[in-house]
C-alpha cells in the first residue's frame, strides 16, 4: 500500500474504531459518571465543531455560540411543556430557532469584520440570557423551567441520551466534511485569509458566513434541546453560560480549527478537565474563578499552540512531504522563460467601441483627493495603458472601478451596463477583474485551488459542489502549465518566488472569463525574462477578447503591449494618446520624471 493510501486508510479506520467503541461502551460499562463525561464530551464537541465552521474555517471568532444551546433548550422546554411534545422530537424546532437567531444576527454582522463580530455574538449571548430571566411567563425567569421527565425504563439508564448525542455528533462530523470538501469550506477559507480579495473574485462572502453560521446554530441548537432535556432543569445562568462559549472556543482552538477532527479532539481533551473543575472550585465564586482559569488556558493556547494539536501533528509530518513536492516542482520549471523580443503593441484600431466606461470618478480621503473626477474608456478587445508618477491616484483608480472603495462622485458603466455600488462580487460576475500590485494569493490554499477558486457566477448548489471538480482540475492545470507553473499546482503560494505569485493572481482572475482584466504593476519586481513571459500572456489573453487596462511604471513594457495610453497625476487625467505622442509631451514629462527631458521609452527594461 502507498504511503498515500496508508494515510487514507488511518482517517477512515481510526474515527469507526473511535465510534464503534464509543457506541458499545455503555453496552459494556454502567460506569455513570463516565457516561456523563462523555455525554457532555459530545455536547462540547458538537458545540466546538459547529463554532469552527465560522471561526476556524472563515476565521470568524464568536465567543457567544453557547446562545444556541440556551436557544436549543429553551425552545425544546416551552414546546415540550406546552403541547407535550417529545423533547427527542422538539429539538428540532430547537435547532430551527437556533438557526433563525443565526440568519438574523448573520444579517446584523454582514458589513462588520474582526473585533465587532466577537462584540456581538458576545452582547447577543448576554441579551438572550436576560431575555430568558425576565421573560418569566414564557421561560419561568431566573425560578427556572422544568423539562418533561424521562419515561423509559431505569434500566437504560441513560442511554437514549448517550446515543442521541453520539448520533449527533457523527451527523455534525459528516457536516463538517462536507463543508470541508465543498466549495462552502473553499471561500470559508479565502474569507479566513483574505476576505476582501474574496469578495473580488466573485465569491458572495455574506452568503457564505451566513450558510456556515445557520448550520453551525442549528446542530448546537439540536444539541441544546437534548441537553436539556438530559439535565432535565433549565436556568438562564447554566443553558446561556460564557463559560460553555469559552470551552467551546478553547476546544476548537486546542484540537485545531479549521480541521474535522480537531475540535472533536479538542472537547475530548477540554471536557474532562471541565470536570474536574466543576467538582474541585466551589463555593460562591465558582463560576468566576472557572471563567478565569478557562480564559487563561485560552489565552496560553493562542500563544504556545496557535495551530492546535492536529494540524501542529500534521505539519510535522507533511514537511517532508511539501519538500519533495517543491523538489520535483523545481526540477520541472519550464525551459520557455527566456526573454522574448518585443512584439508590435495592440492598436487603438484593432479595438471597436468601449467595453469599459468610467466617467467622473472622485475620491477624497480626509483631504486628500486621491481622484478628482477621472474619465477614461477601455476599447473592447484594446490593452489600455495607465501610468503616472508614485501616488498620481492609478490604485485608488482601480480600487473605484472593482468595487473596493465606493466613489464620492462618478460611474462606472461595463459592456454598456452602469456597475452597483456596494457589490463587488457583482463586479467579478459582470466580467471585471483585477491583479494587485502585490500579489495576494490565499496563502491557506494550493496553487490550483488558488486558481480554481473564483466564482463566475453564484448559485447555491455551486456552494455544495465539489471543491475541486475534475473538470475544474484539469482546467487549471492546463493554464498553470501554459503560464509554466505545472509542477507547482500542489503546493501553497509561499513556496513560490515573487514574479511566479504573480502569474498565478493572472491564471486565478481569468478563471472568471472576464471581459476586462486590470493589471495593476504586473512587471514591478520581476526578472526581465519573467516580464517578457508575461507580456506574451497579456498578449495571448488579450487575443481570446479579453481586454485590459493596465498600470505599470515600465514604460517598454506599456510601449510593446498598447499605444492608448492615459496618463494620471495629482488624481486627475493629465493626457492621452500613444506612447510616442506622450513621451514628448512636455505636461507629462515634467509629471513623470520632474524634468523637462524626453521620456525613455526603449530599451532599457528589456535589455
Ligand atoms: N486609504 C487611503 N487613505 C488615505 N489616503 C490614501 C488612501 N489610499 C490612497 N491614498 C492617497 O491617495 C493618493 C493616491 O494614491 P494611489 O495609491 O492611488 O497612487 P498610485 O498612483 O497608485 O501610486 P503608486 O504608483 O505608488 O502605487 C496618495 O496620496 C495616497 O497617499
Amino acid at each position: 500500500m502507498t504511503s498515500v493510501g496508508r494515510s487514507r486508510a488511518i482517517r477512515v479506520v481510526l474515527p469507526l474504531a473511535g465510534f464503534v467503541l464509543l457506541a458499545l461502551f455503555p453496552v459494556f460499562s454502567n460506569n455513570l459518571y463516565l457516561q456523563n463525561m462523555l455525554i457532555l464530551t459530545f455536547l462540547l464537541a458538537i458545540g466546538a465543531s459547529g463554532w469552527d465552521l465560522m471561526g476556524g474555517f472563515a476565521g470568524y471568532i464568536s465567543v457567544g455560540n453557547s446562545m444556541f444551546i440556551g436557544l436549543g433548550a429553551y425552545t425544546t422546554g416551552i414546546i415540550a411543556q406546552r403541547w407535550g411534545i417529545s423533547p427527542f422530537i422538539a429539538c428540532f424546532a430547537g435547532g430551527l430557532v437556533a438557526a433563525i437567531v443565526a440568519a438574523l444576527l448573520s444579517l446584523v454582522t454582514r458589513r462588520t469584520r474582526g473585533m465587532y463580530f466577537v462584540i456581538v455574538t458576545f452582547a447577543a449571548l448576554m441579551l438572550l440570557k436576560w431575555v430568558a430571566q425576565t421573560w418569566t411567563p414564557i421561560t419561568g425567569g431566573s425560578g427556572g423551567l422544568p423539562m418533561p421527565i424521562a419515561t423509559w425504563d431505569l434500566a437504560y439508564q441513560n442511554w437514549p441520551f448517550y446515543y442521541a448525542f453520539l448520533a449527533l455528533l457523527a451527523v455534525v462530523i459528516l457536516v463538517s466534511m462536507k463543508v470541508r470538501s465543498s466549495k462552502l469550506g473553499l471561500g470559508l477559507l479565502s474569507i479566513h485569509d483574505d476576505e476582501d480579495k474574496s469578495t473580488g473574485l466573485g465569491i458572495r462572502t455574506a452568503v457564505y458566513k451566513m450558510i456556515a453560521f445557520v448550520l453551525a446554530s442549528f446542530f448546537t441548537g439540536i444539541a441544546g434541546g437534548l441537553y436539556g432535556f438530559y439535565i432535565s432543569y433549565l436556568n438562564p445562568s447554566a443553558m446561556f453560560d460564557i463559560v460553555m462559549s469559552i470551552l467551546i472556543v478553547l476546544a476548537a482552538l486546542l484540537g485545531g480549527r479549521g480541521s474535522v477532527w480537531g475540535p472533536v479532539l479538542g472537547a475530548f481533551i477540554i471536557e474532562p478537565l471541565a470536570e474536574v473543575t466543576a467538582t474541585t472550585v466551589g463555593g460562591a465564586n465558582s463560576g468566576a474563578i472557572r471563567l478565569l482559569l478557562f480564559s487563561g488556558v485560552l489565552i496560553l493556547v493562542v500563544l504556545f499552540l496557535p495551530r492546535g494539536v492536529l494540524p501542529t501533528i500534521r505539519g510535522w509530518i507533511s514537511r517532508t512531504g511539501d519538500a519533495e513536492r517543491l523538489r520535483i516542482a523545481r526540477a520541472f520549471r519550464p525551459r520557455d522563460t527566456e526573454a522574448r523580443g518585443a512584439t508590435a503593441p495592440i492598436s487603438r484600431a484593432e479595438s471597436t467601441g468601449a467595453i469599459l466606461v468610467v466617467s467622473g470618478l472622485a475620491r477624497s480621503f480626509g483631504g486628500v483627493k486621491a481622484v478628482q473626477g477621472v474619465s477614461l474608456a477601455v476599447g473592447e478587445g484594446a490593452v489600455t495603458g495607465l501610468i503616472g508618477p508614485n501616488g498620481s491616484g492609478k490604485t485608488t483608480l482601480f480600487n473605484l472601478i472593482d468595487g473596493t472603495v465606493s466613489p464620492d462622485a462618478g460611474a462606472v458603466v461595463l459592456a454598456g451596463r452602469a456597475l452597483r455600488n456596494g457589490d463587488r462580487p457583482g463586479r467579478a460576475h459582470a466580467g471585471l477583474a483585477r491583479t494587485y500590485q502585490l500579489p495576494r494569493l490565499f496563502p491557506s490554499m494550493t496553487v490550483l485551488e488558488n486558481v480554481v477558486l473564483p466564482e463566475r457566477r453564484f448559485s447555491l448548489r455551486r456552494i455544495f459542489a465539489a471543491r475541486v471538480t475534475v473538470a475544474e482540475r484539469s482546467e487549471a492545470h492546463s493554464r498553470l502549465e501554459k503560464f509554466g507553473l505545472a509542477g507547482y499546482a500542489d503546493i501553497g503560494p509561499a513556496e513560490l518566488s515573487y514574479g511566479q505569485r504573480k502569474l498565478v493572481e493572472l491564471a486565478q482572475v481569468l478563471t472568471l472569463e472576464p471581459r476586462v482584466i486590470m493589471l495593476d504593476e504586473p512587471a514591478a519586481g520581476i526578472s526581465p525574462a519573467l516580464s517578457a513571459r508575461l507580456s506574451e500572456i497579456i498578449r495571448e489573453v488579450n487575443s481570446k477578447g479579453v481586454s485590459v487596462l493596465l498600470v505599470e511604471h515600465d514604460l517598454p513594457f506599456i510601449e510593446a503591449l498598447c499605444d492608448d495610453v492615459y496618463v494620471m497625476d495629482g488624481g486627475v487625467v493629465i493626457a492621452h494618446g500613444t506612447v510616442q505622442e506622450l513621451k514628448d509631451d512636455p505636461l507629462v514629462v515634467e509629471a513623470y520624471l520632474g524634468r523637462s527631458e524626453p521620456l525613455e521609452v526603449r530599451g532599457a527594461a528589456s535589455a
